[in-house]
Formats: structure tokens, C-alpha cells, sequence
């Protein structure tokens, strides 16, 4: 039995989403590396942002330059890493914001717990679900290769897992079509299920 008492202070996530105009969520981008999650995350921020929406993301390689530098990719370094990404996200959206988040999050396990911290509704996993051939093709940072040539362990797809999601609300091919509609079919997504007010957006353009 814990000591720590929760605190129930005066505003809550309602009243701070009010004042923002929309229904804050996470919008959990998971998928290989070089599948696309940063771009793609990256371009809906921006799309919502000039649209006036607020938002924050964060992103895998970010992340690891900061709050979970001490982490590295076993098995239990990348729990650790979206367990603690896991808890910031549901502050931030506690605090009303639609954050995005981009990593890789290579098992069930990890994205359901990270689900479980949130209401129903509030968490929305997109598979971006890019083939590991593409990805490899792609190889934007060198890593595949470093990781065929065994310099890198443990590399996500080649050395480590990545169990595919079946239950995604959303699964986007990056191979598949172009950025400017893969972005606005998440935003017609978004609109749909009122996380933001597609008039809003409408109007922005
Ligand atoms: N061994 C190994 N396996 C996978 N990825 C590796 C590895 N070493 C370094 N990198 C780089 O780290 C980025 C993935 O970090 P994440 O925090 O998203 O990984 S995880 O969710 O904890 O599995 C990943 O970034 P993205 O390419 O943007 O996915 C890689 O650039
Ligand atoms: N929507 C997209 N359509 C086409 N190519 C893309 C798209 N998103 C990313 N790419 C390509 O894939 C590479 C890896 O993208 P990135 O967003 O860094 O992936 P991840 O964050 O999953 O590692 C980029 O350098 C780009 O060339």
C-alpha cells in the first residue's frame, strides 16, 4: 500500500481541451525504421499547427538525446524508453494537446500497456506499415547496412523483433501514394471522430 495520495486539482483535461478548442489524443506512430513515422508524424503536426491546432511531438531519435539517453535497444532498454514516452505523452495529454509520437515500438506488449494508460478513445495507433524491403532500400541514416554487416546488434527487423499490429486504427504504407494525401487522410480521420473541428480546419485551407 502506497503513501502517495493522487491530488485532484481544480482543472482538469476538459477544461483545459475547452479553452484549446479540441479533444486531445496521442496518435501513436509505430513501424520500422525508415518506414516514414517521423515524416509522416511530422507533417500532420505541421498540417494541424497552421490550422491552428495545438499539439507537441515526440520523436524516437529525439527522445533518446534527452530524457532516456541512459537507454540503449535491448529488449529492456526499449521498454523502459516507451514506458517513460508512454507517461509524458498522457501529461501532455492531460494538458489538452493532440501529441504524435514517433517509435518504432517493436512489440504488443508495449504498445498495449502504453493504451492502457489512456480513456477510450485517446489512444490512436497508426502501423505505418512500410515493408522491410522499402525500409531497407530507403536506409536514410546507413543503419541496415551497419546492421548486415553485424556492426549494429539488436537492429529492429534484421537482429530484433518487430511484431506486426493487428488491431491499428489506422495503417498507412508510405510506399503507397503521397505524403500530401497520406497527411490529409489522417486529418479527415481526426476530423471524423471530433478530436478537431473539421470547419476549423476547412476554414484554414
Ligand atoms: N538497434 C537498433 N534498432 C532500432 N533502431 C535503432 C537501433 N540503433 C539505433 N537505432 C535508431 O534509433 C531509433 C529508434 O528508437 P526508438 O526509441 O523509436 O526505438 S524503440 O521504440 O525503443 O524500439 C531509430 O530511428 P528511426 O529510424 O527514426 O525509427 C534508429 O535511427
Ligand atoms: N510518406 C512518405 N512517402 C514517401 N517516402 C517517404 C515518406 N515518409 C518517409 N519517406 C522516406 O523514408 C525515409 C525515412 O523516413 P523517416 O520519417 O525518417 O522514417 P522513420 O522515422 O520511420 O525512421 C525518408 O528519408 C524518406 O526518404
Amino acid at each position: 500500500m502506497s503513501d502517495i495520495v493522487w491530488h485532484q486539482h481544480s482543472i482538469d483535461q476538459e477544461s483545459r481541451a475547452l479553452l484549446k478548442g479540441q479533444s486531445p489524443v496521442l496518435l501513436w506512430f509505430t513501424g520500422l525504421s525508415g518506414s516514414g513515422k517521423s515524416t509522416l508524424a511530422g507533417a500532420l503536426e505541421r498540417a494541424l499547427y497552421d490550422a491552428g491546432f495545438h499539439t507537441y511531438l515526440l520523436d524516437g531519435d529525439n527522445v533518446r538525446h534527452g530524457l532516456c539517453k541512459d537507454l540503449g535497444f535491448s529488449a529492456d532498454d526499449r521498454d523502459e524508453n516507451l514506458r517513460r514516452v508512454g507517461e509524458v505523452a498522457k501529461l501532455m495529454v492531460d494538458a489538452g494537446l493532440v501529441v504524435l509520437s514517433a517509435f518504432i515500438s517493436p512489440t504488443k506488449e508495449e504498445r498495449e500497456r502504453v493504451r492502457g494508460l489512456f480513456d477510450e478513445g485517446r489512444f490512436i495507433e497508426v502501423h505505418v506499415s512500410t515493408p522491410i524491403e522499402v525500409c531497407e532500400a530507403r536506409d536514410p541514416k546507413g543503419l541496415y547496412k551497419k546492421a548486415r554487416a553485424g556492426e549494429i546488434k539488436d537492429f529492429t527487423g534484421i537482429s530484433a523483433p518487430y511484431e506486426t499490429p493487428t488491431a491499428a486504427e489506422l495503417t498507412i504504407d508510405t510506399n503507397k501514394g503521397d505524403l500530401a494525401s497520406q497527411v490529409s487522410a489522417l486529418l479527415d480521420y481526426l476530423a471524423a471522430i471530433q478530436v478537431i473541428d473539421g470547419a476549423k480546419l476547412k476554414a484554414a485551407g
